[in-house]
């Protein structure tokens, strides 16, 4: 939490204003941030200075595991998330690629779960890192992109966190996340409880212990109509101590996470917040 913080001020202090083209507003910006999580001590890193909708965030990364390309899917999980970018974005309702009514197009999960590859083929990333890691195979290359510049027409959206790289040392097993573009009250406070779940979810399906997660950010930015807020209340409240995330434990193979997972299986225990705070969302 303090590392959010830590962020959080560092951009109201020494953030430079950015015109963003896409959304038509400013951004307070600054770049590079790394944070860094220890999921091994159990430190469930939820932001406390707000109430956050931290199963909304499992959610989305379940539906980016699943390779879902729907945000009617991602609704029926228990995540509105994907609403707006599907069929509120301009730019997007206008393409010939967009198949239709929620359709995020070829993002994220359908990246990953079926890279492109020149001959027409396609290649399961995720199956590939699972089968690896369970067989304690660490190659240097486990890695989980999200990112193909050649298909970006086909989306509502780049991926923002779009690399996930997994490494074994012995029995542990540690996540490096990129992330391109972060909006730090929103897009943030779900991203680091994705990172954290990521790397507890693949320890337990592989039988490895979770060792440490780390997220680097590249663009870290506040909107403008987001500052107010962010300096003037969330800065000013006190956090409080992390909570522990439970994950059941008979979530025992990527089918299990493909067929039978709700957000049922997961709780937080000791999470105390402040009250809600609803910042503005950019489409
Ligand atoms: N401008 C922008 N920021 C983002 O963080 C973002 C995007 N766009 N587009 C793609 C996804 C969608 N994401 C989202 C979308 C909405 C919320 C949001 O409204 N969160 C509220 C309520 C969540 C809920 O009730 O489930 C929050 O208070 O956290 C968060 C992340 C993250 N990403
Ligand atoms: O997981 C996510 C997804 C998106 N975001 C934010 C970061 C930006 O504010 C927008 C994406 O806009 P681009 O113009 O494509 O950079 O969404 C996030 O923080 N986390």
């Amino acid at each position: 939490m303090k590392q959010y913080l830590d962020l959080c001020q560092r951009i109201v202090d020494e953030g430079i204003w950015v015109d963003n083209e896409r959304t038509g507003k400013k951004c307070l910006t600054v770049i590079n941030a790394d944070l860094t999580y220890d999921v091994a001590g159990g430190e469930f890193p939820l932001v406390t200075t707000r109430k956050s909708f931290w199963k909304s965030a499992i959610a989305e990364m379940i539906g980016y595991l699943r390779g879902y390309q729907s945000a009617a899917d991602f609704r029926k999980l228990g995540t509105k998330t994907w609403d707006a970018n599907a069929n509120e974005n301009d730019a997007w309702l206008a393409s010939p690629h967009r198949l239709g009514p929620d359709d995020i197009g070829e993002a994220y999960g359908v990246v990953g779960r079926g890279w492109r590859t020149a001959d027409g083929s396609r290649i399961d990333l995720l199956r590939q890192i699972m089968d690896d890691l369970s067989k304690g195979v660490d190659n240097r290359g486990e890695i989980l992109t999200f990112y193909n510049p050649g298909i970006f027409d086909r989306a509502c959206l780049r991926p923002c966190m779009y690399s996930h790289h997994f490494s074994l040392l012995g029995d542990t097993l540690y996540l490096n996340s990129t992330q391109r573009s972060c909006d730090v009250p929103l897009g943030l406070n779900f991203n680091m409880v994705q990172v954290y779940f990521l790397l507890a979810i693949i320890a337990q399906i592989t039988g490895k212990k979770a060792g440490k997660a780390y997220h680097k950010i590249v663009n870290a930015h506040i909107y403008e109509d987001q500052l107010e807020l962010m300096r003037d209340v969330q800065l000013k409240r006190e956090p409080f101590p992390a909570p522990k995330l439970i994950i059941n434990p008979e979530i025992k193979t990527l089918e299990d996470l493909e067929t039978w997972v709700t957000l049922d299986d997961f709780d937080v225990e000791g999470y105390q917040c402040h009250e809600a705070i609803k910042y503005p969302f950019s489409v």
